[in-house]
């Protein structure tokens, strides 16, 4: 009496596996569970479906690989949907795919901790008001949880706007600006294309090697040539004639200094997860020299940025196209299966499943196609678990998911 103490979070028993992030990877776990008739429960930290795609992506994005590289299970894209969906088209297809499963995430969970408990054998997963509990985890908060912020020398004088491309919708508010675009991958180069459209200055630097391949060659995509003849060829050959492709409709980059790196594009995508940049136009800009290439910035001032060659120029804005890093060290505890950069130790096709009960999604660095892989492999694991446990008919499995329902308006 008298004391005042923090109630505890109140607890839900899921019957079935809980599922963090409600993005691509956790829907395609979700749905393949649900064709089989096993629930599930998906943790979402936003108030939405794929907030990657809804929230933290640019206007102009498309899909860079064609549609059908990038399908969820069990259902195809739209047939009226273009090669390359825009990103209102691909939000559009995941709304459509949740409804369809009848996926319904509980949203505004963000979780905060999950740790395997061995007295009871099962996993507690706790967000900001609740402690859900199962017998399965499935991690599915994404290879792209985190913006990455570098540590650049002076970056915190800077006095002009800085934005990470998670940030960053259009072009339209730094129209006649300087830009200092950091970071040459996919979103560096399509930024400053899109900077460029609306009429900015962009300097992108670029302070290693990267890999620039066409989207597409003869009205191919260059990376279904690449999935074609990897059937047939070993890698270092297939990366070969990706080059000489690359060389013949791009021409030699060096000069406008972007340098190659020694190991081939897919090679490299294999040992290092770098994905080669696929262009869409910046190249043309850069030879036109409406899109500026740097050195590495060797420190920011309050107005502008010093280069390593000595050059200092002053730019309005800075763009940080730095990419992106896994949350899963932040909240998953006493893990062995990933890496401490939250990455799953066990190379594809193998990284799919861990032990007592946890499973990953989404972290094969093969974008969606990764995705639907794992996404299939664990959903027949599980449903075989599920069925041993409970058979198909089960009182336990008709109910389920009235006790969800039952729990959350306890409160
Ligand atoms: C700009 C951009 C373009 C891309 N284009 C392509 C493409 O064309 N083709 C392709 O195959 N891939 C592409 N990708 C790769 C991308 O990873 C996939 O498209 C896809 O979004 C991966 O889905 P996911 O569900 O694994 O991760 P995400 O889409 O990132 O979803 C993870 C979800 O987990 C939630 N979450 C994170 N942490 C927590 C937490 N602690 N608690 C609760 N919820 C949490 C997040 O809010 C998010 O909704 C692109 C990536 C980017 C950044
Ligand atoms: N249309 C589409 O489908 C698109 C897809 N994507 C995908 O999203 C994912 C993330 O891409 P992206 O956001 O480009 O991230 P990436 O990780 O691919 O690229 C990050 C870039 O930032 C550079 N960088 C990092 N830190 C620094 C620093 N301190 N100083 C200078 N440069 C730095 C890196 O250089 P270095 O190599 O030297 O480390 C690299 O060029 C990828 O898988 C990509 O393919 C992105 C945009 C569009
Ligand atoms: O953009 C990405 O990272 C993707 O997820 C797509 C992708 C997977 N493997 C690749 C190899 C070459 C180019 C793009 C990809």
């Amino acid at each position: 009496m008298g004391t005042c103490r923090e109630p505890e979070p109140s607890q839900i028993f899921v019957p079935g596996p809980i599922i963090v992030g409600a993005g691509p990877s956790g829907l395609a776990v979700a749905a393949c569970l649900s064709n089989q008739g096993v629930p599930s429960v998906i943790l979402e930290r936003t108030d939405c479906l794929a907030s990657l795609w809804q929230k933290r992506t640019y206007d102009r994005l498309k899909l860079h690989l064609p549609k059908h590289f990038c399908e969820l299970p069990l259902m195809p894209f739209p047939k009226n949907f273009p090669k390359y969906p825009s990103k209102q088209q691909f939000i559009s297809y995941v709304e459509s795919y949740a409804a369809r499963f009848n996926i319904k995430p509980v949203f505004n969970q963000t979780v905060e901790k999950a740790e395997f408990d061995d007295v009871s054998g099962l996993w507690n997963v706790k967000t900001q008001d609740v402690v859900y509990t199962s017998t399965w985890l499935v991690v599915a908060t994404g290879e792209n949880a985190e913006p990455v912020f570098p540590n650049i020398p002076g970056l915190k004088k800077f006095t002009g706007p800085i934005v990470h491309t998670s940030a960053y919708k259009s072009g339209l508010v730094f129209a006649n600006r300087k830009v200092l675009v950091v970071g040459c991958g996919n979103s560096g180069m399509e930024v400053s294309l899109d900077l460029c459209r609306y009429n900015a200055l962009p300097h992108m630097v670029v302070r290693n090697s990267v890999h620039v391949l066409p989207r597409d060659f003869l009205g191919l995509s260059t990376f279904g040539i690449a999935m074609t003849l990897l059937k047939w060829f070993p890698l270092k050959l297939v990366d070969n004639i990706l080059l000489l492709l690359a060389n013949s409709t791009l021409g030699n980059t060096d000069h406008l200094g972007l340098r190659r790196p020694k190991t081939g594009p897919i090679e490299l995508k294999n040992v290092t997860g770098k994905t080669p940049v696929l262009d869409v136009g910046a190249i043309s800009l850069i030879r036109s020299g409406q899109i500026r290439v740097t050195q590495a910035v060797k420190e920011i001032t309050r107005n502008g940025a010093k280069f390593l060659n000595g050059q200092e120029i002053e730019f309005d804005s800075i763009i940080l196209a730095t990419g992106y890093k896994s949350n899963v060290p932040d909240w998953l505890k006493d893990n062995k299966f990933f890496t401490k950069e939250g990455m799953p130790k066990t190379p594809f096709p193998n990284g799919w499943k861990g032990e007592k009960g946890l499973y990953t999604v989404g972290f094969t660095r093969r974008g969606l196609s990764g995705t639907a892989y794992d996404a299939v492999k664990i959903a027949e694991d599980i449903t075989d678990q599920w069925m041993k446990f409970n058979g198909p008919l089960s009182i336990r499995n008709i109910c389920s998911s009235h006790i969800i329902h039952l729990h959350f308006n306890k409160s």
